[in-house]
This record gives C-alpha cells, sequence and structure tokens, in this order.
C-alpha cells in the first residue's frame, strides 16, 4: 500500500507549533512577527492564493497585512511601495504574488525586496545563496516538498530525482535542494525527447508541468515515490494535479495528493520564514 504524504495534516502540525511560538513571543514582550503580501490586479487564481496565505498567517497570530492593488499601477509606484516595507521596522517578509501584470518588470520587482525581508526566497541574493549551497531563505513550494519528503523518513542521498519543469520558482530551486540533499537530479521539461525514458528511471518523481493528470502510470516507475506540484481545474472545474492519481496509485511507494499535498506545505514554509526572520528582526 502506498503511503499518502499529507502535506494538509503536516502543515496543520507545523503551523499549531507556530501558533505556539508566537503566543510565547508575545508573552515575553517581542513584536508580533508581520507578513505583508502584495497582489496585484485581479486573477482569480492568485486571489485564492492570496486568501489561503491570509487565513494561515491570521491562524497563526501573527500580523498579516495584504496589500491589493490595482492592475494599473505604475512599475515605478510599486517599487515605491516594496521600498516603504523594507524600511519599515515592523516589517519581517514581504511577498510579491506572481505572476505580475506584463507591464511590470519581475526582476526588478524582486531585486527591490530587500533580502532579509524576502520569506518568498527569489531575491537573486537568496537565489544565489541557494546555488553555491549556503542558503538562508528558500523558495517555499520546493522547501515544502523537502520538508514533507523529511516527515515521511524519505532519504534523498544517492537517490535519482527526475523534476519535470524548469520555473525559477520550483524546478530550478529545488534542483539544488535535491543536490544539497545529496540525490543525483535530473530536469526535464516540454523540449525533453523520450520524456518517458528519463520518468521511468526516477526514484523520486517531481511533476511541475501544468497540465492536469498528464503522468499515468506508464510514466512511473514501479516503488517510486511521486511527487505533485500541479494544480489545474478538469473538464468538471474540480482541481486536480499533474498526476493522474488513482491510475498512479497501485504503482507508487509514496505520494502527494492534490489538494492536500505541496499546496498547503508553500504556505506553511512561507509562515515558517516569516517567523525566522521576525525572531532574527528582534535580535534573538
Ligand atoms: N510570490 C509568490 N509566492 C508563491 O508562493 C506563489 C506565487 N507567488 N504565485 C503562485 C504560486 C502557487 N502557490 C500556491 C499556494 C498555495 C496553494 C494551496 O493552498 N493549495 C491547496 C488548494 C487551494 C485551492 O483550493 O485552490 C491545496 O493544494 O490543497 C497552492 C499554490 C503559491 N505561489
Amino acid at each position: 500500500m502506498a503511503v499518502i504524504l499529507d502535506g494538509k495534516a503536516l502543515a496543520n502540525k507545523m503551523q499549531e507549533d507556530l501558533a505556539n511560538e508566537v503566543t510565547e513571543w508575545k508573552n515575553k514582550g517581542y513584536r508580533i512577527p508581520t507578513l505583508v503580501v502584495i497582489l496585484i490586479g485581479e486573477d482569480s487564481a492568485s486571489k485564492v492564493y492570496v486568501k489561503n496565505k491570509e487565513k494561515s498567517a491570521q491562524k497563526i497570530g501573527f500580523n498579516s497585512i495584504v496589500r491589493r492593488l490595482d492592475d494599473s499601477i505604475k512599475e515605478e509606484e510599486l517599487l515605491l511601495i516594496i521600498e516603504s516595507y523594507n524600511q519599515d521596522d515592523s516589517v519581517d517578509g514581504i511577498l510579491v504574488q506572481l505572476p505580475l501584470p506584463k507591464h511590470i518588470d519581475e526582476e526588478k520587482v524582486l531585486l527591490a525586496i530587500d533580502p532579509r525581508k524576502d520569506v518568498d526566497g527569489f531575491h537573486p541574493l537568496n537565489v544565489g545563496k541557494l546555488f553555491v549551497g549556503d542558503p538562508d531563505m528558500h523558495p517555499c513550494t520546493p522547501y515544502g516538498i523537502i520538508t514533507l519528503l523529511k516527515e515521511h523518513q524519505i532519504d534523498l542521498v544517492g537517490k535519482k530525482v527526475v523534476i519535470i519543469g524548469r520555473s525559477n520558482i520550483v524546478g530550478k530551486p529545488l534542483m539544488h535542494m535535491m543536490l544539497n540533499e545529496d540525490a543525483t537530479v535530473t530536469i526535464a521539461h516540454s523540449k525533453t525527447k523520450n520524456l518517458k525514458d528519463e520518468t521511468l528511471t526516477a526514484d523520486v518523481l517531481v511533476a511541475a508541468i501544468g497540465q492536469a493528470e498528464f503522468i499515468t502510470s506508464d510514466y512511473v516507475k514501479e516503488g517510486a515515490v511521486v511527487v505533485d506540484v500541479g494544480m489545474n481545474r478538469n473538464s468538471e472545474g474540480k482541481l486536480v494535479g499533474d498526476v493522474d492519481y488513482q491510475d498512479v496509485l497501485p504503482k507508487v511507494s509514496a505520494i502527494t495528493p492534490v489538494p492536500g499535498g505541496v499546496g498547503p506545505m508553500t504556505i506553511t514554509m512561507l509562515m515558517e520564514q516569516t517567523m525566522n526572520q521576525g525572531r532574527k528582526h528582534c535580535g534573538e
């Protein structure tokens, strides 16, 4: 029987621990950790994600600020808003929800966030620190994946990990984190030839493709661990991953469900890094 890697359960447990820490923190008379999430425009998926982040932050007891900005905002104006939060000593974490409207340069925005407040781990300095194996802030989705696998004692040393997807927010940072765990890593993507030949070698297969139920059992080695990063709506409007869950289930040793797998872990790692920064900024 396959082990279900229940991200929701671990997320709940970790968020309870964080809530207890915040209570202790308050009792010591310290300032409550503060997270600012900046949401630009009306993208419906982004709204749901931001709402979930806000709910978690409030449940934990953080000071949660969601700054909603109009689609038409000028890049300079956004940069000034970010700078004001950089300067504000009561703010521990700043996250700008991606994707951004087309007229705004993502690289400029990510560079503008103070790296010490970059709880998303997307600032080039934090990307570079991860690259050289000395990470400070981690991108939350890959960090959540590693945390979930570790919780279930899934050993990565020397294992063959195949990641499908080369994005800056999932595939590439996960590659570095897996290397830091001594795994052997392959990244496949839309131009990869004979994808199945790659995926069938995977002890751990990570799907970050963006196509509903793309990975069927013929892509998966017997006994593999399958991690599903996908978030797609199928024709019935149901949330499904990049993995055909029912089809691969009999073949795998462990698998993350969608919903309730990687998604809740992503949010939890954001909260964890906000707590850590809050602690640092108070000099503890
Ligand atoms: N600057 C930035 N940081 C991010 O971390 C970031 C981002 N931009 N842009 C988009 C992606 C996506 N993302 C998710 C967060 C939570 C769920 C989540 O909570 N998923 C639930 C279900 C949610 C639902 O019901 O739709 C689950 O899997 O159980 C999913 C995806 C964060 N992202």
